[in-house]
């Protein structure tokens, strides 16, 4: 698991363990952390004769910078580096001057020749976009040919929620210290962060034991999965319903089953007028004409992907005890208090349009701060909340950490790859999984198998998508 804290989190842990170190020791963690990566992004043998400017900000940011670039001098390296701030870091720019390293007023210059640039502007303590003077700089590090490395954190994004008010600078690679920032991870500010690379500077040992993001990786996956054992039958492994599709939109229903019948439930009950374009495609279906309450027993409903206008469903199915996965039309002027007044769990998964609908803001607001949209819905719902996008979250209604996915890839924004996902994350929820692991496993799997289809870097259908699942569960779950 890959987990992210908050700045105000960082700043505690830093001040208890600084007060057990002795002064300066963690920034000299941190600067060494940075420069042995510096060292290995330039290459066995490269770091004698290379060219490093360090864009130095007011602060510890700045501090960081200096003392890595200190220690890539004494190694042979020529570094130059540029004062942006009120202020220089004194210690740092003894230590550099000491290990023969310049000061330079004119970035361009240097910026033109250098093989590798260290972005220091600011860290966790940066608030807002770049300054309009570090502006032209940036641009010229990011034209310049060079890796760009940021420290800790690209300067101008924002650390807690991975906004970005204004320009920042974008990076080849960023070495954050202790912990991950929900800023690196989240988009559009994790777009501008590159690679990324996590020095151990001992903060775990201080750090609480929740994080404020988490993000699943392959064995937390693996373990949450659905194994049927040696007794289970069809039903015992859980029924899905899949309430979807309609006159004008057969195709939905015919993607959400694709998804349910790879997720892991025993069998997929379907209810909807497309039952002909079910079977069709899918014979191992069950399919029902009639409203969803009278379809048979399942262990939980998906409800929405392709319904068109009528909402009727949407309430029946919002009746049942059962999990429920609405999607799509399902979302449509959703009740908040009739979701609220669910005994059991119920699983939301907008897109950004549907979250901004019912957040009654503008669709850009949540791309700009995904973060917030998420935790508001299930504050307001007070259920589980899956934000489709650029970096899909999931967020419980009990606050707890917010699931980032890391898996996916641009080219699943095709039309229908969320009727996978809604009919992938349900199967999950049948099987037994909570909802914040269904739509967190689910996401994992759905950005997995995206990530296959489209291999070489081609287009992908939804159909190819659901059709590559099986190797993803596959990747996922076999032994490294
Ligand atoms: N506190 C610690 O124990 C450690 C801190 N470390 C480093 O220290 C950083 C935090 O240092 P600071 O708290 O000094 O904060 P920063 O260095 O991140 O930034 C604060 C400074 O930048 C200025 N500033 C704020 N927004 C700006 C903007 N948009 N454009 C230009 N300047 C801006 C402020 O006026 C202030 O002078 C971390 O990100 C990390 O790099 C590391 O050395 C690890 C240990
Ligand atoms: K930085």
């Amino acid at each position: 698991m890959r987990t992210a804290h908050r700045v105000e989190t960082v700043r505690a842990a830093e001040a208890a363990l600084m007060a057990r170190l002795p002064e300066g020791a963690l920034m000299q963690r941190a600067a060494a952390g940075l420069a042995a990566a510096c060292c290995s992004l330039l290459g066995k043998g490269r770091v004698y004769g290379a060219r490093v400017v360090l864009l130095v900000g007011s602060g510890d940011n700045g501090g960081d910078a200096l003392y890595a670039g200190a220690r890539l001098a004494r190694r042979g390296a020529g570094v130059t580096a540029v004062p942006l701030g009120t202020r220089t870091h004194p210690g740092g720019l003894a230590a550099l001057r000491a290990a023969g390293g310049r000061i330079t007023d004119d970035p361009f210059e240097a910026l033109a020749v250098a093989d590798l640039v260290l972005d220091g502007i600011t860290g966790i303590g940066g608030r807002g976009g770049l300054r309009p003077d570090a502006v032209p700089v940036a641009r010229a590090a990011r034209g310049s040919g060079a890796v760009v490395v940021a420290v800790d954190l690209p300067s101008g994004v924002d650390a807690d929620t991975g906004e970005v008010a204004g320009e920042a600078l974008r990076a080849d690679a960023t070495i954050t210290f202790g912990t991950y920032k929900p800023g690196l991870l989240v988009d559009p500010a994790r777009e501008y962060a590159g690679a990324l690379r996590l020095v151990d500077i001992g903060l775990d040992a201080v750090l609480p034991g929740v994080p404020d993001l988490e993000a699943l990786q392959h064995q937390d996956v693996a373990w949450l999965l659905p194994v049927p054992g040696a007794e289970s039958d069809k039903y015992r492994r859980g029924v899905l319903g899949v309430v979807a599709g309609s006159a004008r939109y057969p195709g939905a229903a015919v993607l959400a089953v694709a998804g349910a019948l790879r997720g892991g439930a025993g069998a997929v009950r379907y209810v909807g007028p497309a039952g002909d374009a079910v079977i069709a495609a899918h014979p191992e279906t069950l399919v029902h004409a009639g409203p969803p309450s009278k379809a048979g027993r399942v262990q939980a409903w998906v409800v929405g992907p392709g319904l068109g206008e009528d909402p009727g469903p949407v309430a029946e199915v919002l009746a049942a005890d059962v999990p429920v996965l609405v999607d799509a039309d399902g979302l449509r002027g959703l009740d908040p208090a009739a979701v609220r007044a669910r005994t059991a769990p119920t699983l939301l998964t907008p897109h950004a349009g549907e979250a901004a609908a019912l957040l009654g803001v503008a669709r850009e607001d949540v791309e700009a701060g995904r973060l917030a949209a998420v935790r508001e819905l299930a504050a307001r719902f007070g259920a589980t909340v899956l934000l489709k996008g650029s970096t899909t979250l999931v967020c419980g209604p009990g606050g707890g950490p917010v699931r980032v996915n890391p898996t996916g890839t641009s080219w699943l924004a095709t039309a229908g790859s969320g009727d996978v996902l809604s009919g992938l994350a349900g199967s999950l929820l049948a099987a037994g999984l909570s909802a914040l692991d269904a739509g967190s496993c689910g996401a994992y799997l759905h950005g997995l198998a995206a990530r296959r289809a489209s291999a070489a870097g081609a287009p992908v259908t939804a159909t190819d998508v659901a059709g590559s699942l099986r190797d993803a569960w596959l990747d996922v779950t076999s032994p490294a």
